[in-house]
């Protein structure tokens, strides 16, 4: 047998590349080293515009150039930082030697030391992942998101007044509308989305203990807090000023918890839309040529919402697992991050995945109205707890002298299917007042929903 040619190991990077790869753009390993680039050469541009060490400020096409050093990011620079890090064996010490080349292609060989200047490795890479983190949160994983929700916001709408039963501890319940309980799904990730929003991307930026010990030696009278700060703040990320060689990654912890809960509120969705197919209450919309079973014809299975779940499993543990590890490094640092950090994009791919099949998934039902009714019109029963509460409240009102009417309903219902006419033969029997018993006599399980549809108004 001969090998294959190489293959990719992770499915996120073979067949369901065309769902996560914009993910790449910022979370891959060349999206770290242009990010890396882009930091020390705006490090470059910092210094030489405070005229450090008498350097003279960068002309605006000098600066622009080195810019486009960063713009222009490609195949032929990421080989080139695979050759030099081959020599290296450190990755951040290899986009340093590419930074100096690119000076000296540009005739700036004069301010070559202060590439890197006063950094460690941490300084350069802390700000790389906060940048290429937040903008992937913001540009991929956060609009897609949105977009699940506003799918789910518009079925929460359209089918707000459509009455069902609703299900506790999967036996019948008191009926609510499939747009309300969809709604609460709604609600429940848009207050995730509000929370992913305001998410802090911190950034140190202080030398290989976070004492600036190196800055102060070379540069006594520069106030190197004030600059780091700036420096941090100039790159659109918040200053942490206060850390042993390694940004403390709380903030990393932080955001994976709110994208790992946000999965697993989407797993439950995912689950409940599950069962509602299997109920009959959505139905499945075929898609031309598609096959559901392999054996099985009549077959249409639920398989976006069944990938949605494995992925979201696998993307909270990746999530968690991160968040687990990276906030603890032995003593001033140990390499752990380093490692762990370069599957943030395996976290982030799996849960776009899903979301990607949520969000198709939504496209491909139709709600079966005809089961909802059936469903309702088989579970008279459900009134049960209607007419006990009624009872009560006539009691209280002097208005009936029953003596238990829980335990009046209890006898009449639990466990038993009670139709509409003995339901209605029970309640004409009831002494109660008359505006309650006509109250109760109206009643049916489809008109039992209470302000369900109201509530969709809540969003
Ligand atoms: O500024 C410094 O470098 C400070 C230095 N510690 C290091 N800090 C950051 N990166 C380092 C460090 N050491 C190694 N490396 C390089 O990290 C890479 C680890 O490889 P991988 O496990 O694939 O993530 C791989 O490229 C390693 O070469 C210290 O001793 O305190």
């Amino acid at each position: 047998m001969t090998s294959l040619p190489p293959q990719p190991l992770s499915p996120l990077d073979g067949r369901y590349r065309s769902a996560v790869g914009e993910l790449g753009e910022h979370l891959s390993e060349a999206g770290l080293n242009r990010a890396r680039v882009h930091v020390e050469v705006e490090w470059l541009i910092a210094q030489t515009d405070r005229g450090f060490f008498g350097s003279s400020p960068l002309s605006t096409d000098q600066k622009a150039s080195l810019r486009k050093v960063v713009a222009d990011f490609g195949q032929a620079d990421i080989d080139e930082l695979a050759t030099l890090e081959a020599t290296t064996r450190h990755d951040v010490k290899a986009v340093e030697y590419y930074v100096r080349r690119r000076l000296s292609d540009l005739g700036l060989d004069a301010i070559a030391e202060l590439t890197h200047f006063a950094c460690t490795s941490e300084d350069i890479n802390n700000l790389s992942y906060a940048i290429t983190v937040r903008d992937a949160v913001r540009d991929v994983w956060l609009p897609k998101y949105r977009l699940v929700i506003d799918t789910l916001a518009a079925l929460a709408v359209e089918h707000r007044d459509a009455a069902m039963l609703s299900r506790t501890h999967g036996q019948p319940a008191t009926p609510s509308t499939m747009g309300k309980e969809l709604a609460v799904f709604v609600y429940r990730l848009s207050r995730i989305a509000a929370q992913v929003e305001a998410s802090e991307y911190l950034g140190k930026f202080s030398g290989a203990t976070g004492t600036f010990s190196a800055h102060v030696v070379a540069a006594p009278d520069v106030a190197w807090p004030e600059v780091s700060r700036e420096f941090v703040e100039s790159l659109g990320l918040t200053w942490n000023p206060l850390t042993t060689q390694i940004e403390s990654h709380d903030w990393q912890a932080e955001l994976y918890g709110r994208i790992s809960h946000a999965n697993r509120v989407l797993h439950n969705l995912a689950t409940d839309i599950w069962t509602y197919i299997s109920l009959g209450a959505f139905r499945q919309i075929p898609a031309a040529g598609a096959t559901g079973s392999s054996t099985m014809p009549h077959k249409v299975n639920p398989i976006r919402f069944e990938n949605a779940e494995a992925n979201l499993e696998l993307s909270s543990a990746v999530l968690d697992s991160l968040a687990a590890t990276l906030v603890t490094s032995r003593l001033q640092r140990d390499l752990t991050d380093s490692s762990a950090q370069r599957n943030i994009g395996v976290g982030f791919g799996h849960s776009l995945l899903a979301l990607d099949n949520i969000q198709r998934g939504l496209g491909e039902i139709d709600l079966d109205l005809s089961v909802l009714a059936a469903d309702l019109d088989a579970n008279w029963e459900v009134l049960g707890e209607a007419i006990q509460t009624v009872i009560r409240a006539e009691v209280v009102a002097g208005r009936s002298t029953i003596a238990d009417p829980y335990a009046l309903l209890k006898e009449l219902t639990r466990g038993k299917r009670v139709g509409a006419a003995e339901l209605a033969a029970f309640v004409d029997g009831l002494e109660i007042g008359d505006e309650a018993k006509q109250r109760l006599l109206a009643l049916t399980p489809t008109t039992y929903t209470g302000i369900a549809s109201a509530l969709v108004d809540r969003l």
